[in-house]
């Protein structure tokens, strides 16, 4: 047990990430500090402390097809806010008219299934399910396959209110390959997933939010501002901690409800293993907001 312990305590140390964070205030953007020398997306900081890192696909005469170069530059970029210690979160977004209209269909139309098996085509977009720091989603226009499932590996979907979602393989001759029919169906159950996976039929950003898959709907035009203040919300609370929450809620989908109650439980205990639960706690007994310090 104390073994147990120890080790999510020091698990707690590794993960440690300092940053300065201040109060939630208007959205800013800033581009230079962050490399801009991408092809496929842009990145930038927002919010007053700018400490939310904006990632935008960039591809608009494809709709934002994810095609190799994007997949990596999208990894790349992730990596970079996932090391910056003044990021707190990210942000993940597109266009009004596409998040992304799924796997570059024209780039693959030639694979053959050797090349996919020795190539394990798809699953180096698993960089971003295995970002340690939160992901928005924002979504806007079409989420459509590889686009859906982009935005299911994030932790949170914003959606415009003009955003579609759907899972159109089928149509191509083929069946989703990035988690549309493992992510879909934990989150919109098994009938409507299978609805969807078997027609191909999008559904709207208020039927997302209907099921699950969207946390809030917003208008287009302020879907963005909204997700970075929900980003800045977030940095308002201890990186440390919230990278250890977003662990343990991950694991409902990774475990059975007992052993997923066990981690909770140990991760729970970890947290006094920290200073910024000290912190949190001091903090609210002496009815003073509380200083983090990601430690
Ligand atoms: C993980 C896997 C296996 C996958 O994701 S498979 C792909 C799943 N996604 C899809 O099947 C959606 C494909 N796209 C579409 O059905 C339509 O483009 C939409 C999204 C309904 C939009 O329709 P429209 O508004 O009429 O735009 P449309 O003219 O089709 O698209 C604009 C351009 O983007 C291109 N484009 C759109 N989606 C694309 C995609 N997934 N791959 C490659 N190019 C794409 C499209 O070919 C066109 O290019 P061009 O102008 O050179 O002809």
């Amino acid at each position: 047990m104390a073994n147990i312990a120890k080790i999510f305590a020091s698990r707690a140390q590794c993960v440690l990430q300092a940053a300065a964070r201040q109060p939630q205030v208007a959205t800013r953007f800033s581009s230079s500090s962050t490399n801009n020398n991408w092809e496929y997306i842009k990145t930038e900081v927002a919010g007053e402390g700018k400490n939310v890192g904006v990632i935008t696909l960039n591809r608009p005469k494809a709709l934002n097809a994810l095609c190799n170069g994007l997949m990596k530059e999208l990894s790349t970029a992730l990596q970079q806010f996932s090391k910056d210690k003044t990021i707190s979160a990210i942000v993940l977004t597109g266009s009004e008219k596409a998040f992304a209209a799924g796997a570059d269909i024209k780039e693959m139309v030639g694979n053959t299934y050797s090349q996919c098996i020795q190539g394990n085509f798809l699953n180096d977009w698993t960089e971003v399910a295995r970002t340690q720091k939160p992901i928005i989603a924002a979504v806007n226009g079409y989420a459509l396959g590889g686009g859906c499932e982009l935005a299911m590996m994030c932790d949170i979907i914003y959606a415009g209110d003009k955003a579609k979602f759907g899972q159109p393989e089928i149509a191509l001759g083929t069946i989703p390959g990035a988690g549309g029919t493992q992510r879909l169906t934990r989150v919109v159950g098994k009938s409507k997933a299978m609805e969807m996976c078997l027609t191909g039929n999008m559904i709207g950003a208020q039927e997302a939010e209907k099921l699950g898959l969207a946390s809030k709907v917003v208008p287009a035009d302020q879907l963005l501002g909204e997700a970075v203040k929900l980003g800045e919300k977030i940095g308002t609370h201890s990186n440390l901690i919230v990278q250890l929450c977003k662990e343990a809620v991950n694991t409902a989908y990774e475990t059975t409800l007992q052993e997923g109650l066990k981690f909770e439980r140990r991760t729970f205990h970890a947290t006094f293993s920290t200073a910024d639960r000290k912190e949190g706690m001091t903090a609210f007994a002496e009815k003073r907001p509380a200083k983090f310090t990601n430690e």
